[in-house]
């Protein structure tokens, strides 16, 4: 599997000057050797669920854990009563190191990061080929927030019914992004759900994508038929689902392993923590090029060597082209 970042979580972690000498400031934490391993399924204000073993375990976080927040798809360590009964609540007395996140800024102006969700192996950009139309710098946008958090992005392409699909695959053939089309009335006879399955399976797949694309739609047909949940309510005013949560949640893949989180509906993708020094990473072709750019290079900016050194032949143009096309869109403009 592709991995960008090395570690996307370390930017998280705030360091602070230490005063009283060099021993780094952690918390010597009891042990809990007896604490069980889980996974958050979802998160409600101070309230989450884990998946224990089998069972959905109601818990909250201890409070030696702090400030940092536990996400959905954290992988955490759990104690007290894990029986999944009613009216009982765990704690969390650990959340294990990221392998990934996926994390937004609300918006621009929004200085605070948020991390949307952890561990995920990619992040399915959901985009209706019509109603609503395409929105090819949202998609570079949710592209970067990829690469900067160490997903593999994956381009679902639905309502083919509505329109076609060459254009947008023509934009990110260069960029080598595994996609599929889909629309609602061929999804029922088996050979684009089959694709779509491939795609999955196996892996933990965060979903991102604006209102009405039919997301929910695609989730849908991938879930266990209770976890279905109803889809176009539209809400003329808003723009948002009557059903739209306010947090992301995990839901398994029907059959096999494999989990899909779904994430509200998304308006914009706010990009103020993105470190291009990650973003490249997911340019390996591109990235010997940068030896010689100025120290911090945004490579989105007039010194940066990866020209002079795209232009001796070393990679494709193209493949700059799409780099600072994606760089480029860390920038907010209208309409984003
Ligand atoms: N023509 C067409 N319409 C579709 C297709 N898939 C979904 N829709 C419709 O598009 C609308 C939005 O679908 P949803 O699945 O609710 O979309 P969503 O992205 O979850 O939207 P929110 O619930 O607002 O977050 C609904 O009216 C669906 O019936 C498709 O393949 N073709
Ligand atoms: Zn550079």
């Amino acid at each position: 599997m592709r991995r960008y970042g090395k570690n996307p979580d370390e930017d998280d972690i705030r360091v602070r000057p230490n005063r009283k000498g060099n021993r780094p400031r952690t918390h010597i934490r009891p042990k809990h050797e007896d604490a069980s391993e889980g996974m958050i399924l979802t998160v409600d204000r101070g309230r989450l669920t884990v998946l224990v073993d089998d069972r959905i375990v109601l818990a909250m976080k201890a409070r030696e854990l702090g400030r940092k927040a536990a996400v959905v798809g954290d992988r955490v360590a759990v104690v007290g009563d894990l029986s999944g009964k009613k009216d009982t609540l765990a704690r969390v007395v650990r959340i294990e190191e990221r392998a990934s996140v996926l994390r937004r800024t609300a918006d621009d102006d929004d200085p605070y990061e948020r991390v949307v969700v952890a561990n995920a192996d990619q992040l399915a950009i959901v985009t209706a080929l019509a109603d609503p139309e395409p929105r090819p710098r949202l998609i570079d946008r949710c592209v970067v927030a990829a690469y900067d958090g160490g997903l593999e992005p994956i381009l679902v392409l639905t309502k083919s019914d509505l329109a076609p699909a060459d254009k947008i695959l023509e934009t990110y053939a260069t960029l080598d992004i595994p996609y599929v089309v889909t629309s609602r009335e061929e999804f029922t006879d088996g050979a684009e759900l089959a694709q779509v399955h491939a795609l999955l399976d196996g892996r933990v797949t965060a979903f991102v994508g604006h209102s009405g694309v039919g997301k929910t739609t695609l989730v849908n047909a991938l879930v266990p038929p209770e976890r279905r949940r109803t889809t176009g309510h539209v809400n003329a005013v808003t723009g948002r689902g009557r059903h739209t949560t306010t947090s992301a949640l995990a839901l398994p893949l029907a059959g096999v392993g494999g989990w899909v989180i779904d994430t509200p509906g998304v308006r914009s993708f706010g990009l103020n923590h993105v470190d291009p020094s990650r973003v490249i990473l997911a340019f390996p072709d591109l990235e010997p090029g940068t030896v010689d750019c100025p120290r911090g290079c945004s490579h989105d900016e007039k010194d940066c060597a990866l020209d002079a050194w795209v232009a001796a032949g070393h990679a494709d143009p193209q493949r700059l082209y799409s780099l600072r096309r994606l760089l480029a869109t860390r920038e907010r403009r209208d309409g984003d």
